[in-house]
């Protein structure tokens, strides 16, 4: 794992800055769920601060809410009396574990900022407290923290259990643990994948992808300028590759923003129309879109009722989910969601797959995918479909079509890629990913 630059020796104003924000940040995400993304997208501070302050102020903050049950259990386990201290000044110790244990910050860096933050934000009485718990946790917390069980600390029961259910104990295991661990940068070339993987020094996966270590500004990494290629999970990238050939097919991507499987689409010779219900968020996929020299026809519309002139040759209905395939990236979304979250999800991608097939063309292609890992959401929504609507049938998918992947095609022909699997290639997010066929 490539660490931001930290906080080396700082302007002191400038490290309080950064970890005044991180404050701001977590306070967002744990106590009125908002996305991280979202929220980082909405602070003021941030584009105040230098690049590299300003990923570690990212880094920071989705340190913490990776590894919140080991810090919250280190923290428990540091105070001299019992009973948790209000939520801003656990908040605080919170940053400040994640810096001592986790990112590697300098003891008296992470101390010190932490003394003065909470000094800042709640009042001198509060100094004493985050000072004692913070030297205790760095002189006895590295010891504590090897002997917890981390993965399974860092989960919420609730996904724990449902992953055990589903998967077993071993796989949901190999999940808990893989979530530790900062995902890889995934990118999807527009041409040659080999030209680009040396360009970048990127390992090129045997589906296509382009791996790099995470960290640094993407933008300043050669073609990004150009539009040469954009970010892209390796999961994420397998759907839209599901299509056979797609030259001056027409194709639509129901629920297309920011815009990754557009690209692919169009990137592979379709007529694509992308639709979202999003209209700021389909100006992401033009803005990204333009970057990339490809086109697309946009349009804000519920997919659910959108009823075009014409049935399309390949459908692509990448649903909207709990992401919970997407942990390793988006360590928020197990703070975020609940087992409501997966039911009312559920509903909506039943609804949406079932128009879906009204959409495709008889003879044509769709698929479906979403990135969460409960079955809910994958395995089960077309488990319904092919039970109640004999117009489509499975159009398996082959390992071969995966680079040769067996490990992530189920006995259906179906893709189930879990975080824990090709942890010798860096480990993939969680997907779901079914082809269907409409019968002619
Ligand atoms: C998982 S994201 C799609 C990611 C995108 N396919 C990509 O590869 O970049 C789900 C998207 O579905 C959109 N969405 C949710 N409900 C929708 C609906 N009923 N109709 C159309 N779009 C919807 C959301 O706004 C969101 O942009």
């Amino acid at each position: 794992m490539t660490k931001p630059a930290e906080t080396d020796s700082p302007p002191a104003t400038a490290a309080l800055a950064a970890r005044g924000i991180a404050l701001d940040l977590l306070r967002e995400v744990l106590r009125k769920s908002v996305p991280l993304d979202d929220a980082l997208e909405a602070h003021p501070g941030l584009a105040g601060l230098e690049p590299r302050d300003r990923a570690f102020v990212r880094m920071l903050v989705a340190t913490v809410l990776r590894r919140l049950g080991q810090i919250d259990a280190l923290i428990e386990q540091s105070l001299s009396k019992p009973g948790l201290p209000k939520a801003a000044v656990q908040d605080v110790l919170r940053l400040g574990v994640a810096q001592l244990l986790f990112l590697g910050t300098p003891a008296h860096a992470a101390v010190d900022t932490s003394v003065e933050l909470v000094a800042e934000r709640q009042g001198a009485p509060y100094k004493g407290l985050v000072n004692a718990v913070l030297r205790r946790v760095n002189a006895e917390g590295p010891a504590l923290a090897t002997a917890q069980d981390a993965g399974r600390l860092n989960t919420p029961d609730w996904l724990w259990l449902s992953w055990r259910q589903a998967y077993g104990t071993a796989r949901a295991r190999g999940i808990v643990d893989a979530h530790l661990r900062e995902a890889p940068l995934d990118l999807t070339a527009k041409g040659d994948p080999a030209t680009w993987a040396a360009a970048l020094e990127a390992r090129l996966l045997p589906t296509g992808t382009l791996r790099r270590e995470a960290g640094g500004a993407v933008t300043e990494l050669p073609g990004f300028a150009e539009g040469a290629w954009w970010v892209q999970d390796m999961a994420a990238a397998l759907p839209a590759t599901l299509f056979g050939d797609l030259e001056g097919r027409l194709a639509y991507d129901l629920c297309a923003a920011p815009g990754g499987k557009t690209a692919q689409l169009a990137a592979r010779g379709a007529r694509v129309v992308a639709l979202d219900r999003s209209a700021k968020r389909l100006e992401r996929v033009g803005q990204n879109l333009a970057r990339l020299g490809l086109e697309a026809t946009r349009i804000t519309a519920d997919a659910a009722g959108w009823t075009p002139e014409e049935p399309a040759d390949a459908v692509l209905l990448d649903a909207p989910c709990t992401a919970t395939g997407a942990i390793r990236r988006h360590p928020d979304v197990q703070r975020l969601k609940s087992p409501d979250d997966v039911a009312k999800l559920a509903r909506a991608q039943s609804r949406l797959l079932a128009h879906a097939v009204d959409l495709t063309a008889p003879g044509g292609t769709l698929v479906y995918c979403t990135c969460s890992i409960q079955p809910e959401e994958g395995e089960a929504q077309i488990e319904r479909l092919l039970a109640k609507d004999d117009r489509v049938e499975r159009r398996p998918i082959d390992a071969a079509e995966l680079g040769g992947l067996a490990e992530l095609v189920n006995e259906r022909g179906e893709v189930r890629s879990l975080p824990g699997m090709l942890r010798e290639l860096g480990g993939i997010d969680g997907f779901f990913i079914a082809r269907l066929g409409r019968k002619s």
